[in-house]
């Protein structure tokens, strides 16, 4: 492992927006045959593979586009309200995408810990959040977390 690593973006480091897509789609593939996900995700459509892609780039530090265009910070955690997510539900859904870490990001040791640490903070966020009913006002979350070779910014 190098330092270049380090100086660059966990988005460049991954291999960009290409990879962010197999992850995503590789994770929801998982996801949709898993009894305990799938009836959450009762109402998936293949947009979201690629949403989600787009929200990863933005946190790992690529372009910002789901904030331009797919309605930022806020669109991401009211896509979450309702949902009523258990915390069985968030560790399967955190199995799932370690195992499509493993399938399909470079093995580096730091970057998918990194990877896998924001996760793990953001699945207990949409778990939280879930609990509260559709249509809940959030008021401004403040801009899309971005997540760097440190952690959260
Ligand atoms: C870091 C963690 C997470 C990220 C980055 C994330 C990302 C996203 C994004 C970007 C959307 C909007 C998709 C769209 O516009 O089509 C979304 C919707 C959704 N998420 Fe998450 N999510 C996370 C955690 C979770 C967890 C833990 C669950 C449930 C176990 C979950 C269930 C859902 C569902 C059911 C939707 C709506 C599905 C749909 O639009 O068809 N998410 N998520």
């Amino acid at each position: 492992m190098t330092d270049h690593h380090r100086s660059g973006s966990l988005y460049d480091a991954i291999g960009g927006l290409d990879a962010l897509r197999r992850l995503s789609d590789t994770f929801y593939r998982g996801v949709l045959a898993d009894p305990l996900l799938a009836p959450v995700f009762a109402r998936f459509t293949p947009t979201h593979v690629e949403h989600v892609a787009v929200w990863l780039a933005e946190v790992f530090d690529g372009p910002d586009r789901f904030t331009t265009d797919l309605g930022g910070h806020q669109a991401l955690l009211r896509a979450h309200l309702g949902l009523a997510i258990t915390e069985e539900q968030r560790l399967r859904w955190m199995e799932l995408m370690a195992e499509a870490v493993r399938e399909e990001l470079p093995e580096d040791e730091l970057l998918r810990r990194r990877v896998l640490e924001y996760f793990d903070w953001g699945t207990r966020i949409a778990e939280d959040v879930s609990a509260s009913p559709a249509g809940t006002d959030l008021g401004d979350p403040g801009p899309t977390p971005r997540w760097g070779w440190e952690g959260l910014r």
